[in-house]
C-alpha cells in the first residue's frame, strides 16, 4: 500500500514531477496543487528518472558497491571512500554507512525508542586517547568539541585524526567542533599545574607580566594587556563567573594586589570578568576582537584538518559571523564547515536574532553567560536562545555545568538531571559536557547520564503525546524553499497523526532534513545524504539519524534500494509505515516497506 501526496499541475503532466526543482518553481503559485493518488494507483507509474540525471560528483561507483561489516558483526560500516576491505551485503550496487552503535540499536530496540537529542563531549586529558574516544563514540557522543583555549595545535591535530580514524574505520559520524579562544580576559596557564587554591583572606597578585621560568606564589598571570590599567580598585575580580572572587585592593603598574573574598579552585586559563558597583565592567569588551589573531591562526589550521563545525566564542554582533562565513566560503570547499555562535555575552543577548540569522547554530554557553548576566536570569536567557533557534531553523546546544559534580563523583545530583531534563524537554538539539568529559574521572558515566536522561524525558514525551502544538513561523524566502517548509511541516504532522515509525529524507545538502528535524516529529527521521560531510554535520541536529547513501533523482528507485538495503541490515522490516520526502522531488509519499 502506498500513498502519496505531490506538488504538481493541475494537469498532471507526468514528466513535469521529476523537473529540477529549479525549472519546476519557476511556474507561479496558482498552477501548483496538492494531488492526492488514489489507494491502487501505483504512485510511481509517472515518475521516471531522468536520463540526464547524474549522480553526485562524490560518488564513487566502486566505493558505492561496498559495505562494511564491523569485527562485532553489528555491521558498523566505513565513512571513508578510500577504504579497503569490504563485504557485500546485498546484490544492490548501492552501499548504505550508518554507526555500528545507531545500527545495534535500531536492531535492538526498533527505531521508535532511537535517542533524538544529540551529545557533544569536549575532549581533554582525559578523553583524548583512541581508546577514550572510542568509548565516547560507542556511548552516544555525536559531536567531539575542541577547545583552543587549551592544548597545543599539535595536540589537538591528534585528537582531530583520531576522531577520523574512529568514523573510517568503525563507521562512526562523529563531527568535529572547534571552539575558538576569543579574546576575553582569562588567567594564565599556572605553568603547567593543573590548579591553585586560593583561601579566604589571601592576598594575590594578578599581573600582565608573563613568567619565564616557574609562577611566583600567589601570582597569577592575565592575558589582556590593559588590565592593570582598567582596573580600579574595589573592583570586585571574578573568576570562572564566581568560582572564587576577589577584591582589588591596590595597583602597583603591572601588579594588582587582590583579596580573596570568597575561596575556590583557580583552574588553568580561567576567565576573569570585573565588576564595579554591581555590575559588569563592559567597555573594554569593546577594544577586544571577537576573533583574535591567535584564533585566526586557529581557524586556519581548523580548515586545513578539516573540522566540520568552527564554534565563535564571545559572539557580539552578526558581523563577525558574516565576515568568517566569507572567509570559510572562500578557504574551504564552499560551506562545508558550519559556524556556531556562541551566546555568552550581554551583547550577544541584545543582538540576538540578526546572529543567529547569520550563523549555522548556536550555543547557549551557560559558563560564561552566567558570569555577565545575573544567575537567575540565565533559565530564561537559554529558553529564549532555543526558542529563537528553532524558529529560525538553526541548531542548539545546551552547553556547560549540566554535570559539573561528575568531575569528580560518579553520579550526578539530582539537580543537575532536573537541568538536563529541562534542557530536553525544551528540545534543544544537543546538550554538551565540558570539564565531565574533557578532565573529569567519569566521562563515560557523565555521558551515560546524559543518554538515559535524554531517552527517559524523549519517551515521557512521547507517552504523553504532547504532539508540537506551537505553530512554527514561515522562514522560507524563495518560492523553493517555501514549498520545502510546507511540505516537511505536513510530513511531520502526517507522521504523528499516523503514528508512522519513521520519516525518510533525502537530502544532498541537509536543508530538507534539518526542515523535517525543526518540526520535532514523534518519530526518528533517517536522512539519506550523498556525501560524508553533509552526514557528519547532520549530526548535530535533533532527531537525525544520517546515513550516506548514493542516490538518483528517481524515488522510485531510491526507496526500494533503501528498503532493501535496510532490510538485509534488519534495520526495517516490512510492515513498517514510512513516509518519504526529498529535496528532489516536491512530493510526501506514504507507504507500508514492501
Ligand atoms: N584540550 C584541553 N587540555 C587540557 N584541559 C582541557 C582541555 N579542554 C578542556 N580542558 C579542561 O576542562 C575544563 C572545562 O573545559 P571547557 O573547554 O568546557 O571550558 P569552558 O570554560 O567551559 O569553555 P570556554 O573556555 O569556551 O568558555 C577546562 O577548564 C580545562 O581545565
Ligand atoms: C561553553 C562555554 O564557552 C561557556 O559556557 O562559557
Ligand atoms: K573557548
Ligand atoms: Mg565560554
Amino acid at each position: 500500500m502506498s500513498q502519496s501526496i505531490q506538488f504538481s499541475t493541475p494537469s498532471h503532466t507526468p514528466h513535469l514531477i521529476h523537473l529540477p526543482q529549479s525549472r519546476f518553481l519557476q511556474r507561479p503559485l496558482s498552477s501548483f496543487s496538492f494531488r492526492r493518488f488514489p489507494l491502487t494507483t501505483t504512485k510511481y507509474t509517472s515518475i521516471r528518472a531522468s536520463s540526464s540525471q547524474s549522480p553526485s560528483p562524490d560518488l564513487d561507483s566502486s566505493s558505492a558497491s561496498q559495505v562494511l561489516l564491523s569485527p562485532n558483526g553489528t555491521g558498523a560500516v566505513k565513512s571513508d571512500e578510500r577504504s579497503v576491505v569490504a563485504t557485500a551485503v546485498t546484490t544492490d550496487t548501492a552501499a548504505i554507512e550508518v554507526d555500528s552503535v545507531t545500527e545495534a540499536e535500531l536492531k535492538e530496540n526498533g527505531f521508535r525508542s532511537t535517542r533524538r537529542t544529540k551529545l557533544i563531549c569536549t575532549i581533554g586529558p582525559a578523553t583524548c586517547g583512541f581508546e577514550q574516544l572510542e568509548a565516547l563514540a560507542v556511548g552516544g557522543m555525536n559531536v567531539a568539541r575542541l577547545n583552543m583555549c587549551h592544548g597545543t595545535r599539535d595536540w589537538h591535530r591528534d585528537v582531530i585524526r583520531s576522531v577520523r580514524r574512529l568514523n573510517e574505520e568503525k563507521g562512526f559520524a562523529v563531527a568535529i567542533m572547534m571552539d575558538t579562544e576569543g579574546s576575553e580576559i582569562h588567567m594564565g596557564d599556572l605553568g603547567g599545574e593543573a590548579s591553585a587554591k586560593a583561601e579566604d583572606g589571601e592576598i594575590w597578585t594578578f599581573t600582565v607580566r608573563s613568567f619565564d621560568a616557574s609562577r611566583p606564589e600567589r601570582t597569577i598571570s592575565v592575558s589582556y594587556d590593559g588590565f592593570a590599567e582598567d582596573v580600579r580598585v574595589g573592583d570586585e575580580l571574578l573568576v570562572d563567573g564566581g568560582m572564587v572572587r576577589f577584591e582589588v585592593i591596590e595597583k602597583i603598574g603591572p601588579d594588582v594586589k587582590c583579596l580573596c573574598t570568597d575561596p575556590g579552585l583557580l583552574l588553568p586559563r580561567a576567565n576573569l570578568t570585573f565588576w564595579r558597583d554591581g555590575s559588569l565592567v563592559r567597555e573594554r569588551n569593546a577594544m577586544l576582537p571577537t576573533i583574535s589573531s591567535k584564533d585566526w591562526l586557529d581557524i586556519d589550521f581548523g580548515i586545513a584538518e578539516g573540522v566540520d563545525f568552527i564554534a565563535v566564542s564571545f559572539v557580539k554582533s552578526a558581523e563577525v559571523i558574516n565576515h568568517l562565513k566569507s572567509y570559510l566560503a572562500a578557504r574551504s570547499r564552499g560551506g562545508e564547515i558550519g559556524v556556531i555562535a556562541k551566546i555568552e555575552s550581554i551583547d550577544s543577548l541584545t543582538n540576538l536574532e540578526e546572529i543567529i540569522l547569520a550563523s549555522d547554530g548556536a550555543m547557549v554557553a551557560r559558563g560564561d553567560l552566567g558570569a555577565q548576566i545575573p544567575l537567575e536570569q540565565v533559565p530564561a536567557a537559554q529558553q529564549r536562545i532555543v526558542q529563537v533557534c528553532r524558529a529560525l531553523n538553526k541548531p542548539v546546544i545546551v552547553a556547560s555545568q549540566l554535570l559539573e559534580s561528575m568531575i569528580e563523583y560518579p553520579t550526578p545530583t539530582r539537580a543537575e538531571v532536573a537541568d538536563v531534563s529541562e534542557a530536553v524537554r525544551q528540545r534543544s538539539d544537543a546538550l554538551m559536557l565540558s570539564g565531565e568529559s574533557a578532565m573529569g574521572q567519569f566521562p563515560d558515566k557523565a555521558l551515560s547520564v546524559l543518554r538515559t536522561v535524554s531517552l527517559r524525558i524523549e519517551r515521557w514525551w512521547r507517552e504523553e503525546k504532547r504532539h508540537e502544538s506551537v505553530p512554527l513561523q514561515a522562514i522560507g524566502s524563495t518560492f523553493s524553499d517555501k514549498i520545502s517548509e510546507e511540505i516537511c511541516n505536513s510530513a511531520a504532522k502526517m507522521a504523528n497523526n499516523l503514528g508512522v515509525d519513521a520519516v525518510f529524507v533525502y537530502t544532498k545538502n541537509g536543508h530538507m532534513a534539518s526542515l523535517v528535524s525543526r518540526c520535532r516529529p514523534d518519530c526518528p527521521i533517517f536522512a539519506f545524504t550523498t556525501t560524508t560531510s553533509v552526514r557528519r554535520r547532520l549530526n548535530l541536529q535533533w532527531g537525525l539519524i544520517p546515513f550516506r547513501l548514493s542516490f538518483s533523482e528517481d524515488m522510485e528507485s531510491n526507496l526500494n534500494r533503501t528498503f532493501s538495503l535496510l532490510k538485509a541490515r534488519g534495520m526495517i522490516k516490512s510492515g513498517d509505515l514510512v513516509i518519504a520526502v526529498s529535496d528532489m522531488l516536491q512530493s510526501i509519499q506514504v507507504m507500508n516497506v514492501p
